[in-house]
């Protein structure tokens, strides 16, 4: 089943064009969003959660057309942005809740949901603390806990692991394709090619068009995944070559 369905989309910024002619069909599963900066991811995500809107292309989410059904489309997305967006003073708990009032969600439905989508990213028992007193791969790991809330079938992550040590990191990546394995659709922007398993599904997005979409093992082949996307793009490949 294609959960998140992207075709032919443009968008410029003035005369600067930022995607031109991006397509891809997404199933359940891990897919790594790979492109260099600028290369488009974030005016793409714009796009997936309705920040911008564009009429030259079409999105559709778990078979809703984001702009003929935006509310049941965006319904069926969760994401976490590059920058934090988590109330500080307010405990684990607290912040899960109140997003989930945002979806319409109260009471004990709130707290149940809290406590399961806690659970799938190893943060239950924290649920007490004040977010200040988790340090920055906790913080992480709540809101993507918070983007599960609603039960979304598309969970879309723009480098949320940006500023975070390697542990944190790898432990983020770890929680999220199990995720992924579990049945839910991953779209995960990244210039990091550590971050990429084997097995995932890859597009390459690079000067806003995709350049390859296939599995991390067909597109690296027997080299090194951060070789081949140095090659297609040029750009330096950041990260820990992770045996990838
Ligand atoms: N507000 C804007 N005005 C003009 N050009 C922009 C604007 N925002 C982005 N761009 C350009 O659009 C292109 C795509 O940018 P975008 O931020 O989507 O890329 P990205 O892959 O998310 O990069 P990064 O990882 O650096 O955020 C880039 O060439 C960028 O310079």
């Amino acid at each position: 089943m294609t959960a998140l369905n992207v075709s032919d989309l443009r968008y410029s910024y003035g005369p600067k064009r930022a995607l031109d002619g991006v397509s891809f069909a997404l199933s359940p599963g891990f897919t790594a969003l790979l492109g260099p900066n600028g290369a488009g991811k974030s005016t793409l995500f714009a796009l997936l959660t309705r920040l911008f809107v564009t009429r030259e292309g079409r999105i559709t989410v778990a078979g809703h057309d984001i702009a003929a059904e935006p509310r049941a489309a965006l319904s069926k997305i969760g994401v976490v942005f590059q920058q934090p967006t988590l109330d500080l003073d307010m405990s684990v708990m607290r912040n899960m809740r109140y997003f989930a009032a945002l979806h319409g969600i109260a009471g004990r439905e709130a707290v149940r949901r809290a406590e399961t989508a806690l659970a799938q990213l190893g943060m239950a028992e924290r649920a007490g603390e004040k977010v200040r007193d988790l340090n920055g791969g906790h913080r992480r790991r709540m809101e993507i806990a918070r983007a599960l809330i609603h039960q979304p079938e598309v969970l879309l992550l723009d480098e949320a692991t940006v500023g975070l040590d390697f542990e944190s990191r790898q432990a983020i990546v770890a929680h999220v394709h199990g995720l992924a394995a579990s049945g839910l659709t991953v779209l995960w922007a990244t210039h990091l090619v550590d971050e990429i398993e084997d097995g995932d599904d890859v597009v390459v997005l690079h000067r806003g068009r995709v350049l390859a979409h296939e599995s991390a093992a067909a597109l690296r082949g027997d080299r090194p995944l951060a070789e081949v996307f140095i090659e297609m793009t040029g750009a330096r490949a950041t990260g820990v070559e992770g045996g990838a």
